[in-house]
């Protein structure tokens, strides 16, 4: 697939603090990048960068191979060729749902403003509501309307800032879906910035984490869940249990027995296992040598505190099958585990 977007060398520094630091990455076309990274990791900033509303200290951008910034170059945001979704739809309060949509679109004739406008609204599912306003619309259309509207004019690049952040929990699950569906549909790349892991790993094709302005670690979300790059990165990225161990005969020797590990690991290294809470198994034993000291059920699943003798662990389990306060059980790690040489 070609390159839509190329990061080259890019740093940004702010009063003297680096904010983005040496920055490379690639987007290939249709392709659905979340960069995840925590408040002030420059998510924002990297953004405004792509869509020209702020330069970089030095490095260059490409867009479709064109050069956007760099070489002397410095190409307004307006000619960018570059969509925005904002963080809280911002729609223009005082016009209606089609004339937001076309906002953009003055190089076209009326006639083809209408088709485009007819096109979208069919697209992103709100055909009927042309005229309404942005107060007469719920929060989820609100942002289907600034999808819509960033579409309008075929940008090469869709950029989507933290886009359900001013939503609640349950509309932000459902828009996730109907906004992926919609980027899908309409063929276009694009980049969503967030600090909601499950947003990034539930709508996107690839994830680059942003820690301290450079990205830790880019790549499908499985890749990214299952095999972080480091300690840091595992705990980052969901939860994990982390313990020490050993490696003897090509397994981990740890508090929890022998496991399995998922990297390559050399026999005699010393380092850190990190278990993900579902990869592990409880069986109710009398004998085992666990106990069952913290109990959060959340009908489908529940999540268990287990004390051993030299650690506690938190254990995800079936909501039917999680074991009940006081019991005691036998800890099983399912799976191979990631270790992590000192
Ligand atoms: N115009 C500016 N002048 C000075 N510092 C800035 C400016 N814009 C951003 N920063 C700083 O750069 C860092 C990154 O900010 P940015 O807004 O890109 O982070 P973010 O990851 O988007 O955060 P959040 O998730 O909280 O929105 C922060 O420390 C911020 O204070």
């Amino acid at each position: 697939m070609p390159v839509v977007l190329s990061l080259q060398s890019v740093n940004k520094t702010f009063a003297g603090q680096p904010v983005l630091s040496n920055l490379n990455l690639d987007v290939h076309e249709k392709e659905f990048l979340a960069v995840l990274g925590s408040s002030g990791s420059g998510k924002t900033t990297l953004l405004r960068l792509i869509s020209g509303f702020d330069s970089p200290d030095s490095g260059e951008i490409h867009i479709n191979n064109r050069v956007v910034f760099g070489k002397g170059i410095n190409v307004l945001a307006e000619e960018r060729r570059v969509g925005f979704v904002p963080q809280d739809a911002a729609l223009f309060p005082h016009l209606s749902v089609s004339k937001n949509i076309e906002f953009g679109l003055t190089k076209l004739s009326a006639t083809e403003r209408s088709a485009r406008v007819t096109e979208l609204l069919r697209l992103v599912d709100l055909v009927g509501f042309e005229e309404r306003m942005p107060h007469e619309l719920s929060g989820g259309q609100r942002h289907r309307v600034a999808l819509a509207r960033a579409l309008a004019p075929k940008p090469d690049l869709i950029l989507l800032d933290e886009p359900f952040s001013s939503l609640d929990a349950e509309l932000r699950v459902r828009l996730r879906e109907d906004v992926r569906k919609v980027i899908a549909k309409a063929g276009i790349t694009a980049i969503m910035v967030t600090h909601d892991q499950e947003e990034a790993l539930s709508m996107a094709s690839r994830v680059a984490i942003l820690r301290d302005g450079e990205f830790a670690q880019i790549g499908n979300p499985s890749e990214i869940y299952q095999s972080p790059t480091d300690i840091e990165m595992a705990t980052f990225l969901g939860d994990s249990v982390i313990i020490n161990g050993v490696i003897e005969n090509e397994k981990i020797v740890t508090d929890l027995g022998l496991l399995t590990p998922l990297n390559k690991v050399v026999n005699g290294a010393t380092g850190r296992v990190a278990i993900r809470p579902e990869n592990f198994y409880l069986q109710p034993n009398p004998n085992g040598d666990g106990e069952v000291i913290g109990r959060q059920y959340f009908g489908h699943d529940a999540l268990v505190e287990v004390k051993l003798p030299t650690l506690v662990i938190q254990a995800r389990a079936n909501g039917p099958f999680a074991p009940e306060l006081g019991m005691k059980v036998t800890v099983w790690v399912r799976g191979q585990v990631n270790f992590y040489t000192d």
